[in-house]
């Protein structure tokens, strides 16, 4: 049996793993944390990881990027793997995300979708084939609630589009003003409203044509069992090192 601590229990996607958990016969959450903290769940919440004294094989994080530093203290102090989901890490973060990896086995990604993960692992074959003819622009669509923009998933595939090209690649966020696209330019666009789950376009424009990637996650459920699967794969884990979604999916391109 493998031992989970959630943190971040009570939110949305802590609540859509909570459920999912009870179907896996090798997985049992033994305590939660979440600052909102709550009674409604089957196992004990806590309302900061201080007073969290529970045992557990491997932490999934579902929270915000602010409480990045205590989950990485924490983790290094019980000496046990971490799967971070949230998303909104600043530079300075992610750099303290490396550094730390080097002691800890750390887990990142900023979209748990198998589809995602297919269709970031297809944008590094086709930009570069791409670049040179065709504008490129991002957009995604999130939840009014999202506190984050653009999302995660957003700058993932930014970031791998602009590391498969050899030119050196600009972000322009949300475009406004009287100027014209510049050819190196990545458009970023965020839209937020009602309850969309996360859609993701990656628009290749080109004269007389327009080829588009697009992924829509329908129900929090397909992120709630890629963590899952996540921390399986976790939980076996016995180096350092930072690990995402295309190794527990064995995209190997
Ligand atoms: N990687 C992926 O595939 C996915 C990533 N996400 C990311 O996961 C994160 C959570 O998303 P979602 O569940 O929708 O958000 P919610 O706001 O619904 O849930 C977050 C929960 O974490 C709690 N929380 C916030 N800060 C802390 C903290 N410092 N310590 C402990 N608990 C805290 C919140 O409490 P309170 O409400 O009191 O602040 C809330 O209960 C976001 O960053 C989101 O972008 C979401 C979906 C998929
Ligand atoms: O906040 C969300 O809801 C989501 N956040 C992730 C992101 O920022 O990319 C992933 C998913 O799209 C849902």
């Amino acid at each position: 049996m493998i031992k989970i601590l959630l943190h971040g229990c009570c939110g949305k996607m802590g609540k859509v793993v909570s459920n999912l958990t009870e179907k896996y016969d090798n997985l049992e959450i033994t305590a939660g944390v979440d600052k909102f903290g709550t009674n409604d769940m089957k196992y004990p919440v806590f309302k900061s990881l201080e007073e969290c004294t529970s045992d557990y094989d491997v932490m999934i994080d579902f929270s915000r990027a602010d409480a990045l530093e205590g989950l990485l203290n924490f983790s290094l102090k019980n000496k046990k793997p971490i799967i971070l989901c949230s998303t909104g890490y600043s530079n300075e973060q992610l750099k303290l995300l490396d550094e730390t990896s080097k002691k800890l086995p750390i887990f990142r990604s900023a979209n748990m979708s198998v589809g995602i993960n297919l269709m970031n692992m297809l944008l590094r074959k086709v930009a570069p084939i791409l670049n040179d003819s065709y504008d490129i622009e991002i957009i995604e669509e999130h939840h009014n609630q999202k506190v984050d923009s653009p999302s995660g998933t957003a700058i993932m595939l930014a970031d791998s589009i602009k590391n498969s090209i050899d030119t050196d690649a600009n972000y322009v966020y949300g475009r406004s003003g009287h100027k014209k696209r510049e050819k190196h330019d990545i458009g970023i666009h965020a839209i937020r409203g009602g309850s969309i789950v996360g859609n993701h376009d990656v628009i290749f424009a080109g004269e007389g044509e327009v080829i588009k990637f697009t992924h829509n996650a329908l129900s929090r459920d397909l992120f709630a069992v890629g963590a899952l699967k996540a921390a399986i794969y976790m939980a076996k884990v016995t180096e350092n090192g930072l690990y995402n979604m295309e190794d527990v999916i064995g995209l190997v391109f």
